[in-house]
């Protein structure tokens, strides 16, 4: 009998709203070349992913072709078209070349107001529209790892419900996210672990992928894999040293 291949690890990067247009494109171009070039991206061992401000897709679609990037959008609406001012909808992210759609951030939760309802709406509308959701779940306050973990799970059995099709679930404790470092490696594998397990008894989802996010940086992934099977980042992506550090740590794992 052969063994399953190991899935590639994925690295997915949000921008958020740091950089400017330009500075963006900079970012990105250098993202690229250190992507054509990387031997862990190069073979297949590892996939990233890029989420820029929306006006900057285009652009960044064109700067990354043929490097193996993705692009994706930091939001989606929960509808297709029609009357919704400021909103832009699944088909036009999927006619621009996005691959990603995140939902459920905690940025989105706590300064936009939005809650389970609307997050699982938009997870509905990046699957129908062939997007992967970049689904963002994790405990507010700190807790213990086991009390996270059956949270956790159980706000992405929610959020889930009733819907089909491969998923990027990022475990991101709401308190862990902007900070100076992480939450512990156990705290993390922990939940990553629940997600996992819970994943892989759910048929309809087959083929999605847990990563962690959450100040993440270089010299983290070694100590949470293969529980998360990659990194969300953030600030510590902006320097695109970090992410070369990161592939090469890859290299010798
Ligand atoms: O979207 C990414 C996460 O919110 C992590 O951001 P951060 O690494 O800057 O804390």
């Amino acid at each position: 009998m052969s063994t399953p291949a190991t899935p590639p690890v994925l690295l997915g990067v949000s921008l958020k709203m740091y950089f400017g247009h330009h500075q963006t494109l900079r970012w990105a171009e250098q993202v690229g070349r250190l992507a054509a070039r990387h031997p862990v991206t190069t073979s297949g061992a590892a996939r990233l992913f890029v989420l820029p401000a929306f006006p900057a897709i285009v652009p960044v679609a064109a700067v990354l072709e043929g490097t193996g990037v993705a692009v994706g959008a930091q939001d989606i609406a929960t509808e297709d078209s029609g009357p919704y001012t400021g909103e832009v909808g699944g088909p036009s992210l999927a006619e621009i070349g996005c691959a990603y759609a995140e939902v459920g951030h905690a940025e989105r939760r706590r300064l936009y107001g939005e809650g389970d309802t609307v997050v699982a709406a938009k997870t509905a509308a990046a699957l129908r529209n062939g997007l992967t959701p970049v689904l963002c779940v994790g405990e507010r306050d700190r807790v213990a790892p086991d009390e996270a973990a059956r949270r956790t799970v159980a706000e992405t059995e929610r959020l889930l419900y009733g819907l089909t099709g491969p998923v990027t679930v990022a475990y991101e404790p709401q308190w862990a996210i902007g900070a100076p470092e992480p939450a512990s490696a156990e705290h993390i594998t922990t939940v990553c672990a629940g997600l996992r397990g819970w994943l892989d008894a759910q048929p309809q989802h087959a083929g999605s992928t847990v990563i962690y996010g959450g100040s993440a940086g270089p010299g983290l992934l070694g100590r949470i894999a293969p529980a998360a099977g990659g990194l969300f980042l953030g600030r510590f992506a902006h320097d695109v040293a970090a992410v070369e550090t990161i592939l090469d740590e890859l290299a010798v794992a």
